[in-house]
């Protein structure tokens, strides 16, 4: 992997190496490695099945690796005892595509359940206390927590699954194309409220998405799964300089030449201040030396 900014020297709350994966002998990774930066937003970017999400589901250990080390807020994953599993598990709000609500319970009981399973000893108004805080938390009103996902907006859905992914005051936060389905009003809305948690609560975020404004407006730095591996990791500006036919394709392409178009109004256009945070860029120089 190319770490385009490799003289960080802070903490990896996430750190893989040489993950593989396969389903019946069709390899998806092959010696993959990243490292993701203690409060920074991780862009996951490649192709439709490039195994973007494969590689979320091994790091929260629903995928079971054929090979390769993943270490979580220090712990190695597959290695734990079941209660140091658990515990770790609670560290963690994880938002899959589409939200994943249980569609027989409201909002406010959605959020319920984690809080239910890994702290079965709170009670039950406190707990509905804790769901209906973490709803507004997300953005949503506190109404939305007595209503049934049938009754609500995608947009709202998302919310309503990042109210869930927060009950437990993750430490990291992973995001499966947060913003996929929504207009882009939508989409930028939701895009400043996961900055503004991200900056709020110290989160670290690693978020999936095929949205070039979201990498542009919210991602500190980028990945880039190409070849069954991270090919590179970096700003965009660093990633840009990187002679790869998909990473020039797709920052440099006209949907991506369109979002860093929009970007930079932004940026230029100081009534803007409070819709797009500026792109946070906490990765230093870049040194352009490959890290393994
Ligand atoms: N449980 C599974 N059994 C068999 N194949 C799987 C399984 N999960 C994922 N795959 C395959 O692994 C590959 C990577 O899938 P993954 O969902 O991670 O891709 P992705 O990069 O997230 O794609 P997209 O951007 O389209 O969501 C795909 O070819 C997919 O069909």
């Amino acid at each position: 992997m190319t770490d385009l900014s490799s003289d960080y020297e802070g903490e990896y709350p996430i750190v893989v190496e040489g993950l593989v994966n396969a389903f019946d002998g069709f390899v998806v990774h092959q010696d993959l490695s990243l490292k993701v930066r203690k409060g920074e937003i991780l862009g996951v970017v490649g192709g439709s099945g490039t195994g973007k999400s494969v590689l979320m589901r091994s790091i929260i250990g629903l995928q079971q690796p054929e090979a390769g080390e993943i270490t979580v807020l220090g712990h190695k994953m597959g290695e734990s005892t079941d209660e140091e599993g658990i515990d770790l598990r609670s560290r963690w709000g994880v938002l899959f595509q589409g939200g994943a609500l249980f569609s027989t319970l409201t909002v406010g009981e959605n959020v319920e359940v984690p809080l239910k399973q890994f702290f079965p000893e709170i009670a039950d108004a406190l707990r509905a206390d804790i769901a209906r805080f973490k709803v507004r938390l997300a953005g949503l009103p506190e109404e939305a927590a007595a209503k049934y996902p049938s009754e609500l907006s995608g947009g709202m859905k998302k919310r309503a699954g990042l109210a869930r992914a927060l009950a437990l005051d993750p430490e990291l936060l992973f995001l499966d194309e947060p913003t996929a389905g929504l207009d882009p009003i939508g989409a930028d809305a939701f895009d400043r409220l996961t900055r503004g948690l991200a900056d709020t609560l110290g989160l670290t975020v690693f978020l999936i998405t095929h949205d070039l404004d979201t990498l542009h407006a919210i991602c500190d730095r980028v990945a880039v799964l190409a070849d069954k591996k991270v090919i590179a990791v970096g700003t965009i500006p660093e990633l840009l300089a990187l002679d790869h036919p998909w990473i020039q394709e797709y920052f440099n392409g006209p949907r991506g030449r369109a979002a860093l178009g929009a970007k930079d109004q932004t940026s230029n256009d100081s009534t803007a201040e409070a819709r797009v945070p500026a792109l946070h860029d906490n990765s230093g120089a870049s040194s352009g030396e490959p890290e393994a």
